[in-house]
């Protein structure tokens, strides 16, 4: 199937199984805007990149969102996130970074994304059929089933690339990296929780002191697999906390900036390529589908 062909239909799928909230992201979809500064760390990334993200402080408008298509999600449940962000660098690149609180993806292709999510839309024993042929929805399944289900904050979250990229030196030189951005210090719920607390919960902790994640870069080992994002990559590997996001504000979709920016992980500064993944393709295609929608549906 064609990419373009396969993303349509997996966007399709997205509102058979979720439903629509006119005028809202399809996935992701309950969620508030955050601003603030990303700020390089350790200058030993600039081996491996000449991304401007590691010289410079730059600006960021980025949004924190619950996983899922619904947009009455509840905060005061343990769920899945997403933390995106739109990079401005001191010389005006654009780089986004778009995460989501899972380890790796259920599926290795987009074309078994697509038809898992048709099975969703059909039903349970679609789903049955789907995950008794796919090995790696299953190893996807109980991996997650057995992490730790506490209630925690969006700031409180672990968010993680999933899809490989690549760092580029001055020689052209490509290195294969994943990464995560981990919450500086304990941010912690603050507040009773309710089903609609965590831009208070966000508020407080910004006022007791500071939000912030740091960008933890793992660079691969050989044999690492790139293409495949539902393969974790085991075992040691060189760590580099290359740079770290602090939080200035934080406002509702309304209020904020964030509303309208697609975040497409392929949109990358100077010293960062996309890598063969084809699931990056593949999200820049409906992620572009779902703005054009949702933006349309706005008086
Ligand atoms: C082929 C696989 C995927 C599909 C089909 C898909 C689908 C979607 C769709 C339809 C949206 C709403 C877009 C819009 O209306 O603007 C979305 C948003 C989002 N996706 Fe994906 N996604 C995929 C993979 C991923 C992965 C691997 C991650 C995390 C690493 C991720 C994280 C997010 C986040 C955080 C948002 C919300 C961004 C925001 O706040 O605007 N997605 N996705």
């Amino acid at each position: 199937e064609d990419p373009l062909a396969n993303a349509e239909s997996a966007f399709a799928a997205f509102q058979d199984v979720f439903g629509v909230t006119k005028g809202k992201r399809r996935n992701h979809t309950k969620g508030y805007c955050i601003e603030g500064e990303f700020q390089p760390l350790d200058a030993a990334i600039r081996d491996f990149s000449v991304s401007p993200l590691f010289t410079g402080t730059s600006t960021v408008i980025g949004r924190v969102s619950h996983k899922g298509g619904n947009n009455e999600a509840s905060d005061d449940k343990f769920g899945h996130y997403g933390l995106a962000m739109e990079i401005t660098t001191p010389d005006d690149d654009v780089h986004i970074i778009n995460m989501n609180t899972e380890h790796f993806f259920p599926v290795a292709t987009p074309e078994d994304f697509t038809e898992l999510m048709r099975a969703k839309a059909t039903g349970k024993e679609a789903v049955a059929r789907f995950s008794a042929k796919s090995p790696e929805l299953r190893a996807h399944k109980s991996y997650h089933a057995a992490l730790d289900k506490s209630l925690r904050p969006y700031e409180g979250a672990t968010y993680n690339s999933i899809n490989s990229f690549y760092l580029v030196d001055q020689t052209g030189k490509k290195t294969a990296i994943r990464f995560s951005f981990m919450p500086v210090g304990e941010h912690e719920i603050a507040l009773d929780p309710t089903k609609d607390f965590f831009l208070q919960n966000m508020l407080a902790n910004l006022q007791a002191g500071e939000v912030a994640w740091n960008m933890v870069i793992t660079i691969a080992n050989p044999g690492d697999p790139v293409n495949n994002p539902a393969v974790p990559w085991k075992g040691d590997h060189k760590r580099i906390n290359a740079g770290k996001f602090v939080v200035t504000s934080a406002m509702t979709e309304t209020d904020g900036r964030c509303d309208a920016i697609n975040y497409d992980p392929t949109v990358l500064s100077q010293g960062f390529e996309p890598s063969e993944d084809r699931m990056l393709e593949a999200r820049s295609l409906i992620y572009a589908i779902g703005v054009g929608k949702r933006l349309s549906e706005k008086e």
